[in-house]
């Protein structure tokens, strides 16, 4: 694992009318690291997702993507900057197939214009011909390549999570935000995507992830960041933060040990 830092948030807040959903919140996430938030209901860390990746605009502090400043800048300006989120609701094209749901997600822009492709014109297939050879691999990527074909809304709901994370590796991403992954699948599923996250983690892929499944995190995570009332009240490693007095505590305050 490299040390170069890809994301650094620092002292970030935002608040809604009187409520401080995000207050003071500092971190950083390395290139090739999987670093998880975590924190009970309510804890902040939607609002940290959406104001990382330009959804919201932050109340006060910094976010450094790649060295640059990502304060102020739009949803697609922060995406061309390589990093890309999946949503916790699964947002999959129905009656696409699932090899056209990730040609979606492709930053390769058609070149060939308006008339060409009316008529067809050679350069319409091999543009085609690219971006599909380039979503296959993205499909290998997750282990669902021989899928390619099959409508959408076929898949189960565990391979639907696949092509969703398909879809945002065909953006070209260095950075992915995967909000909750692990929600609505199967021990076997989960499981798999857990190798899956591994895998693409072996290849150089940075995560920053937002779960609540407890064993997925401390199976997964190089780093996790907990969040209670929109502060930071720890950060480390999946063994140090277990047994940290103030997560246990802010978990017991819910009724849901970890
Ligand atoms: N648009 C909004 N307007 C007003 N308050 C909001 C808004 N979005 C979030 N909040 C409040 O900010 C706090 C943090 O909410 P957030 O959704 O970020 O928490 P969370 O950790 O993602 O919760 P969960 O685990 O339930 O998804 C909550 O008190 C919530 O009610």
């Amino acid at each position: 694992m490299t040390e170069e830092t890809l994301l650094k948030v620092e002292n970030l807040s935002k608040s809604f009318g009187g409520v401080n959903a995000v207050e003071n919140v500092s971190f950083e996430v390395r290139k090739g690291e999987i670093v998880a938030v975590i924190g009970p209901n309510g804890a902040g860390k939607t609002t940290l997702f959406n104001l990382v990746t330009g959804v919201i605009p932050a109340t006060s502090g910094k976010i450094t993507f790649k060295g640059v400043s990502i304060i102020g800048k739009r949803p697609y300006q922060i995406a061309s900057l390589g990093m890309t989120r999946t949503f916790q609701n699964l947002q999959v094209f129905n009656n696409m197939t699932v090899i056209e749901n990730v040609m979606t997600g492709s930053h390769i822009r058609l070149k060939t214009g308006i008339l060409s492709s009316g008529l067809r014109l050679p350069n319409v297939y091999k543009e085609e011909k690219e971006v599909m050879q380039k979503a296959l691999q993205c499909l290998e990527q997750v282990g669902i390549a021989d899928l390619a074909f099959e409508r959408a809304e076929t898949l189960p709901y565990g391979n639907q999570r696949l092509l969703e994370i398909a879809r945002a590796v065909a953006a070209e991403p260095s950075f992915i935000l995967l909000d909750e992954p692990m929600a609505g699948l199967n021990p076997q599923e989960s499981r798999n995507l857990v190798n899956v996250l591994k895998n693409m983690r072996k290849q150089g892929m940075t995560f920053l992830f937002v779960e609540h499944d407890m064993e997925t995190v401390m199976s997964i995570a190089d780093k996790i960041v907990v969040l209670d009332y929109g502060k930071k009240i720890a950060e480390g490693t999946p063994e140090e933060i277990a047994s940290n007095p103030k997560v246990i505590a802010a978990y017991l305050g819910e009724e849901e040990a970890i």
